[in-house]
């Protein structure tokens, strides 16, 4: 059983148009008139049990839109949801037991009273055990190191402290499929990266799934195989991150630390009619950009072969820049691959 399964999923809000001016007011009051709004346009995808799977795409792309479908929150307005098993706005009370949700942006702890006052209510509203609950609450308090923070209010933590209660609030009742909303989203990077850390262990260990919608691509690289990127309510590209780097990406580039000043005019002699570029940082430093299409191999071997080098480093170019280009060169996309390694349909991009 796949752990999500989504079927040409859509969803349409309605919004009322305003009339501008009093007397547009005022027939307002009389005879609205709508407008309809297609957040989310007949998605599809597949997320096996136990993947950590990036969801991204700009402001308005239908991110956050599909989390609250996924969660049971909204309703489609057509199309097929499953999560373990359960279409989640129907079976309610079963079904939020097998999920967490985090929303970085609000809390679903109880503002005034302390951290563990709000797990304790948790605890019943989930029907926890007692001892399930206890071993369960050490376990992330220990992992996320909260044991100073248990009996203070949730409104006199700073926004790190918080986010890792949220966490532990979203686990306690150990659901298999997380859903993370930005969860990083204003935190320091030091929390950042206890809380990447921190999902890896509980994927690896507990086997959970995670959808994760971030704007904040060094949490995808640090945690997902898989990115499901959205345009403007559809999705345009469902794979792997090295695959999308590789399909994108434009080239390499190596920087060369030399033992003595070497000029750019040699090292453009030594690299004639291969295609490379060279910049020179300094005397002693320049950088080589490698296209694609380029032999890597042949254009180090060629400067290599005829200066002094102390150092070689290679920079691929990052997701940020990969992603950046997509959104921006509305670039056609080949067939979109799942995770699974079948080729679907192709996804025709509207890339703006
Ligand atoms: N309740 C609503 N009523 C009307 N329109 C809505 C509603 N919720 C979202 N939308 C619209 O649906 C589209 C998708 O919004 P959504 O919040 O899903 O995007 P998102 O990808 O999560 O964006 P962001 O990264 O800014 O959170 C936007 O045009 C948004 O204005």
């Amino acid at each position: 059983m796949q752990a999500i399964d989504v079927q040409q999923l859509t969803k349409t809000f309605r919004v009322s148009k305003n009339r501008e001016g009093l007397s547009g007011a005022l027939k307002d009051l009389f005879h609205r008139e709508y407008r309809e709004i297609e957040a989310v346009k007949s998605i599809s995808f597949q997320i096996p049990q136990g993947e950590i799977c990036g969801y991204i795409g700009e402001n308005g792309a239908g991110k956050s839109t599909t989390i609250k479908m996924l969660t049971g929150i909204l309703m489609p307005t057509s199309g097929h949801i499953r999560v373990n098993g359960f279409i989640p706005f129907k079976d309610r009370e079963r079904f939020v037991q097998g999920i967490g949700v985090v929303f970085g942006q609000r809390s679903q702890l109880w503002w005034d009273i302390g951290v563990i006052e709000s797990f304790q209510l948790l605890k019943k509203v989930y029907r926890v055990p007692e001892r399930e609950f206890r071993s369960r609450l050490d376990e992330l308090v220990e992992r996320l190191r909260l044991g100073d923070l248990l009996s203070r209010p949730v409104r006199k933590l700073s926004l790190g402290q918080r986010m890792r209660c949220e966490l532990v609030a979203s686990l306690l009742h150990r659901p298999s499929i997380l859903f993370l909303d930005e969860p990083t989203i204003g935190l320091d990077i030091v929390v950042k990266s206890e809380i990447r850390d921190f999902l890896k262990d509980m994927n690896r260990e507990h086997g959970t799934t995670i959808l994760l919608t971030t704007h904040d691509l060094q949490d995808i690289e640090a945690l997902c195989s898989r990115v499901i990127m959205l345009d403007d309510g559809k999705v345009i590209y469902d794979g792997g991150l090295d695959e999308l780097k590789q399909r994108w990406s434009k080239g390499k580039e190596i920087q060369f630390q030399f033992g003595k000043p070497t000029p750019l005019p040699l090292l453009q002699g030594l690299t004639a009619g291969i295609g490379v570029e060279w910049k020179a940082e300094n005397e002693v430093t320049a950088t080589m950009w490698v296209p694609n299409e380029v032999n890597v191999s042949e254009a180090l071997a060629r400067v290599v072969g005829g200066a002094d080098i102390r150092d070689i480093k290679i920079f691929e170019t990052n997701t940020d820049d990969i992603v950046r280009e997509i959104y921006s060169s509305g670039s056609a996309a080949s067939p979109a691959v799942s995770a699974s390694g079948h080729t679907e349909e192709k996804k025709e991009p509207v890339l703006r």
